[in-house]
């Protein structure tokens, strides 16, 4: 891999991971720029194959945003962990989809720097080896080519991705989450009780599958 390969970062920054069985572990988010299931422009939201993402993630002018090589990106992430302390910096790779831009040269880089690799993932592109932990969250009518993860966290209801077509999946967890609404960050608004309701029914009557909440939408963080 080239040495002048660089990478498009919408924003870093460090919060407790909000969803699925890593909730309320400090994790510093890598949040990598573009997607390949929608362009982020709400006027082509509703061709989208995932049209209702709850996320910002055009161009690089977020917090601590920009482009970066390797070493620039690995020596920043560093630099947001706290010091003094003996636990492995976590890092979430997400986006925008990661695996347009996250490479085994970066993944390798953050493993010399002892990090441990997270990534948040739609599954529609091949993942690069050595992730230590992959949460696949398949969207839409897309085709998904991760069969295999440590979390499977499906959003739900979504028409075209019902949980029955993602029983084959090899995971640790199987995870619902409610589809919120857009534009609220207050969860008694932005997920409606309706949808709450039916991904508590679907859990209780296919206990394969627990329910996960944006806690950190309820906390008012990142
Ligand atoms: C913004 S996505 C970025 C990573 C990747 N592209 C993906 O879709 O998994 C991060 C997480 O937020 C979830 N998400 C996005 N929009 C959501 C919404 N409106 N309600 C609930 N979860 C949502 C996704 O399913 C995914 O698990
Ligand atoms: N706190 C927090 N947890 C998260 N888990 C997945 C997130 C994402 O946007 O990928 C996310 C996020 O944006 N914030
Ligand atoms: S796949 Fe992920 S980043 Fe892309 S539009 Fe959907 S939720 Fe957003
Ligand atoms: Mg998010």
């Amino acid at each position: 891999m080239s040495k002048s390969k660089t990478y498009r970062v919408k924003e870093i920054f460090y919060s407790l991971q909000g969803e699925g069985a890593q909730t309320g572990r400090p994790s510093i988010f890598c949040r990598f720029s573009k997607c390949n299931l929608w362009n982020g422009r709400e006027d082509s939201r509703v061709d989208a194959v995932c049209n209702f993402c709850d996320t910002d993630f055009v161009g690089t002018d977020g917090q601590n945003g920009g482009t970066f090589n390797c070493d620039e990106l690995t020596s920043f992430l560093k630099s947001m962990w706290p010091s003094n302390n003996s636990t492995s910096p976590y890092i979430v790779f997400t986006g925008g989809e990661p695996a347009l831009q996250l490479d085994e040269t970066l993944v390798e880089a953050c493993h010399a720097c002892g990090f441990e690799v997270a990534i948040e993932t739609n599954g529609t592109l091949p993942l690069p080896a050595g992730i230590d932990w992959i949460c696949l969250s398949p969207k839409g009518k897309s085709d998904v080519v991760v069969d295999t993860c440590n979390e499977l966290k499906l959003v739900y209801p979504q028409a075209d991705a019902l949980p029955e077509r993602f029983e084959h999946v090899q995971a640790q967890h199987y995870y619902l989450q409610p589809m919120a609404n857009l534009g609220d960050n207050e969860i008694s608004t932005s997920v409606t009780r309706e949808r709450v309701k039916a991904t508590i029914e679907y859990c209780l009557t296919h206990p394969r599958w627990k329910l996960s909440l944006q806690t950190h939408k309820w906390l008012g963080i990142d």
